[in-house]
């Protein structure tokens, strides 16, 4: 069996009346990467910190690192790092002087903190900035500092709270490579994020938090298969080859400013088949078919309840 990184059992957290976590259960096996989504509010910073020991939980039975939360946080701080939306980047100084701080707060020898600063600010690619104040870094450069910071203490967990929010997309994949690479030398990774893409990407397991509880757990295929929403959509140019189809199909929801009916199917061989045969057998042609699988977004508005309108779905033509 392989040792979990993180496991909460009954973890609960209230602000005055309003239960923020009722009750969640977590379970991160060590070397992966766990992502915690859910809508604003939902509580997802909450629970990075007091899993990181920055906030005490009201109850619960909380292990981090195979230590127990209530016990022994000093022993879990060691094992952690923190990235996020608290950065600890302190803008007055240099690059290179935040890394050296670091190094200090883990009490390495002057010697080591150098060597342990050179060899980071190298892999983060922040040579070149190293001697500049790090108020004048970029986004990107100041996550990739404040990740770098987070890596000087050796930590085997690391919580990151949103740390793509706001980058470009490339700083994003930059970011993503750093967060495989962690991985791959067995970092356990605890991920919250804003971007479904994101948790699809990096993620081995997801899970869904709503209204205090977790609303689905699992890989982004399970998550996806939870739902129903795949649907063949054909576009019209031709009105009257429209009316037609509409009337023909049954079961359509349609759009009568865009030509265009969405048909439920789970986009198999043989349903489209079947319904190409039956446009056939009616003289009907539409001018595209494309093929809606249900994706990570689909998932998460039917799970959390649809306070936000969906955006557009993303469709593949096959
Ligand atoms: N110190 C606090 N005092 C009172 N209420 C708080 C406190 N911290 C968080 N909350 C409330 O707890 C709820 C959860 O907040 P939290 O920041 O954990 O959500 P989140 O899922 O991280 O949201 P976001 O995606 O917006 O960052 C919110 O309703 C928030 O207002």
């Amino acid at each position: 069996m392989t040792s979990l990184a993180i496991a909460a059992n009954g973890l609960r957290k209230s602000y005055g009346d309003k239960v923020v976590l009722d009750g969640i259960d977590l379970a991160v096996p060590e070397g992966t990467v766990f992502s915690l989504l859910g809508p604003n509010g939902a509580g997802k910073t909450t629970a990075v910190k007091i899993l990181s020991t920055l906030v005490p939980a009201d109850a619960g039975d909380l292990r981090v690192g195979g230590h127990d939360l209530a016990a022994a946080p000093q022993a879990v701080r060691a094992a952690i790092g923190v990235t996020g939306q608290f950065s600890a980047v302190d803008g007055l100084i240099t690059g290179e002087e935040n890394m050296l701080l670091m190094a200090d707060l883990h009490h390495l020898s002057r010697r080591e903190g150098r060597r342990v600063t050179a060899e980071l600010l190298e892999r983060f690619d922040l040579v070149a900035a190293a001697r500049k104040p790090a108020s004048t870094y970029s986004g990107g450069m100041k996550r990739r500092l404040d990740i770098a910071m987070t890596l000087v203490g050796s930590p085997r967990i690391i919580f990151l709270d949103e740390p793509t929010t706001g980058l470009d997309p490339r700083s994003r994949h930059t970011m993503w490579g750093i967060i495989r690479e962690l991985v791959a030398d067995g970092v356990t990774v605890f991920l919250t994020t804003q971007y479904l893409e994101e948790a699809d990407e990096l993620a081995d397991r997801i899970a869904v938090l709503n209204d205090g509880g977790i609303a689905a757990e699992g890989t982004a295929e399970e998550l996806k298969r939870l739902i129903p929403g795949g649907h063949v959509r054909l576009r019209f140019t031709d009105p009257a080859a429209y009316r037609e189809a509409t009337s023909a199909l049954g079961e359509v929801t349609r759009d009568d400013e865009a030509l265009s009916l969405q048909i439920p199917s789970d986009g198999s061989q043989r349903e489209l088949r079947s319904l190409l045969d039956r446009l056939d057998s009616l003289g009907i042609e539409a001018a595209e078919l494309t093929v809606h699988t249900p994706d990570l977004d689909d998932v998460f508005f039917a799970l959390t309840g649809g306070t936000t309108l969906p955006s557009q779905p993303k469709e593949s033509v096959r």
